[in-house]
């Protein structure tokens, strides 16, 4: 029977976008040529008041990025709302370059919990929210070159199996707790509170009032948050003046810890 292709994503610097829209395209290029995307880009905090649902003649491929080894936590409860009704549903994780520990396998969960059947799981790498250096400009074309021969092995599966087996993918059961930057005397530390500052070269176009997830950039004073800060870096990563940037001790050290022990390429994870 002829399936829909649906992609859904959370990414405020883009790199999940990349690799979900690829693996999307590409099973629906090798299944039935043609027939267009459904795309629900749930970035942006009005999409998430939005139900969702899906019916057993669609296939969902579903896309985060990796926060402190985990799920955001700020996603769960509109990731727990969208209905699968035993839909099939391919599970994407995007990490920058530490690990991914248990954010797939919860994802994975998450989606079973919902009524859907995961037949596949990929944990991929992209450029680290908090640094212009760690995982630079990835995914880049070897990482879109999996995504694309994963959605072959996919589409594979999906047409030669009668009874599409459902994927184990990796990580820990019960989760490990949210991963914990810590400081020089390596005691855990909270940068939750940390919020971005702004500097004069701001011309106030507003770019960071439309990109905050949590839509807490004030328009009127761009200076002003009036919500939390998740640290996702889209502010920061798309102002074209550069003007937006954290000053907290705690979480430039994190940032370049990062940078120095994880410096090493990891490559993408398929679970099939
Ligand atoms: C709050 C926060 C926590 C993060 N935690 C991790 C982590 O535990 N491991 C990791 O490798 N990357 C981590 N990252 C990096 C992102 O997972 C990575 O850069 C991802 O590609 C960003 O996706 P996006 O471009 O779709 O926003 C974190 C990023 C943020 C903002």
């Amino acid at each position: 029977m002829a399936k829909a292709i649906n992609a859904m994503y959370f990414s405020p610097t883009e790199t999940t976008k990349k690799v979900v829209l690829r693996i999307a395209e590409n099973i629906s290029e090798s299944m039935q040529s043609g027939t267009t995307i459904k795309t629900i880009d749930f970035t942006l905090p009005d999409v998430r008041k939005e139900p969702v649902s899906f019916t057993k003649d669609d296939i969902l491929v579903l896309g985060i990025p990796v926060y402190a080894g985990r799920v955001p936590n700020i996603l769960l409860n509109y990731l727990s709302s969208i209905k699968g009704n035993d839909s099939l549903a391919i599970a994407v994780v995007l990490y920058g370059n530490r690990n991914y520990d248990d954010a797939l396998i919860e994802l994975n969960d998450i989606l079973v919990l919902n009524g859907f059947k995961v037949v596949a799981g990929g944990a991929f790498i992209g450029e680290h929210s908090f640094s212009k250096i760690l995982a630079k400009d990835r995914p880049d074309e070897k990482d879109m070159a999996i995504a694309t021969n994963f959605a072959g092995q996919i589409s594979t599966k999906l047409k030669t199996q009668d009874d599409i087996r459902t994927v184990n993918v990796k990580g820990n059961s019960p989760y490990r707790s949210y991963y914990k930057p810590k400081n020089k005397e390596g005691q855990p530390v909270d940068i939750r509170k940390v919020t971005p500052k702004t500097n004069s070269d701001c011309t106030d176009c507003k770019i960071c009032v439309s990109v905050c997830p949590m839509g807490s950039i004030d328009y009127e004073d761009v200076f002003k948050l009036n919500g939390i800060c998740i640290k996702c870096g889209a502010c920061i990563k798309k102002c074209p003046a550069h003007a937006k940037y954290y000053d907290s001790e705690d979480y430039l050290r994190h940032k370049y810890e990062l940078e120095i022990e994880f410096a090493s390429r990891r490559e993408p994870e398929l679970f099939l």
